[in-house]
């Protein structure tokens, strides 16, 4: 098996604004996150999250406390949310607990000091699992969270091409964490926006994970200041971060679901800062 991992430095808004094409996807898009037999990370500075794949196909795969953790487990000072994104089930065992996880099911682990493995139940059919971390003060139990145990808001209409299923599912209403808070968000066929109105949260930085993106189709993800705003085109399986003082919003070629995850000052889900969809710049 084999760990890569990057650590990514946080900006300021009036220095990202400077930024060309390709200092904005270097700093802000994670581009590959699935390798077969590889764990793959960004450790950013942004509340350090921690954003990664492992997608175990011949090998389990150890979840290693890279350097800049300077930890003997990664998760000794760390919780960590987990979406299994591949086709074929896996298992996620943490410690002497084994969680198996199907398609778009979820697993909270607390911090602890123990080993993480993750393992897919069919070479053929690989489990890939997402992951964000946060940093974590307090022991909390792993939890297995389904799209039957979440908290879900059915937001937008097909006229406003943006009908889709916020499936709240690590969030404080469901499951007791640290910092961390992740959902995925489905979105209905034909509708292509989300979270427009877009918002701004400066209490809770987030990483958004796109899939279900047809080969052929992109997503066109929006971030900046309102007044400032700045794009970047995405492939399905891919990841963005997206700063305390940025928007962020996206539109896609085709319908899509995505996997938000926060980290920060607050659990509350519903405090956000919404701008006028007629101010953005
Ligand atoms: O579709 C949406 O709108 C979202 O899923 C928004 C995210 O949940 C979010 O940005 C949470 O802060
Ligand atoms: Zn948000």
């Amino acid at each position: 098996m084999k760990t890569n991992y990057e650590v990514r430095y946080a900006s300021h808004p009036d220095d990202a604004k400077k930024y060309d094409t390709a200092r904005i996807r270097r700093d802000f898009l994670i581009e590959t996150l699935f390798v077969g037999d590889e764990v793959n990370m960004v450790y950013s500075m942004y509340d350090r999250m921690v954003v990664g794949g492992a997608m175990p196909v011949g090998e389990e795969l150890k979840l290693e406390a890279i350097d800049p953790l300077k930890a003997a487990f990664f998760t000794s000072r760390r919780e960590i949310g987990v979406f299994n994104v591949g086709n074929g089930s896996g298992k996620v065992k943490v410690g002497d607990e084994v969680f198996t996880l199907g398609y778009k099911e979820a697993l909270y682990i607390g911090r602890g000091d123990r080993d993480i493995i993750f393992c897919s139940d069919d070479a053929a059919n690989p489990a890939m699992f997402y992951f964000n971390s946060t940093t974590a003060h307090k022991e909390y139990p792993c939890m297995k969270v389904t799209k039957a145990d979440a908290v879900v808001a059915h937001m937008g209409s097909l006229e406003m091409s943006n009908e889709r299923d916020i499936n709240k599912m690590l969030v404080s209403q469901v499951v007791p964490t640290c910092q961390l808070q992740m959902g995925m968000t489905e979105l209905a066929p034909g509708s292509v926006w989300n979270t427009m109105p877009a918002h701004v949260h400066s209490r809770r930085m987030e990483a958004y994970f796109y899939f279900e993106v047809p080969q052929e189709q992109a997503v066109c993800h929006f971030m900046g200041e309102v007044n400032e705003t700045r794009h970047i085109w995405m492939k399905g399986n891919q990841a963005v971060l997206s700063p305390e003082w940025s928007i962020h919003s996206a539109a896609a070629t085709h319908n899509y679901t995505f996997i938000w995850g926060m980290g920060g000052e607050n659990l509350d889900y519903g405090d956000q800062d919404f701008s006028r969809i007629t101010d953005l710049k």
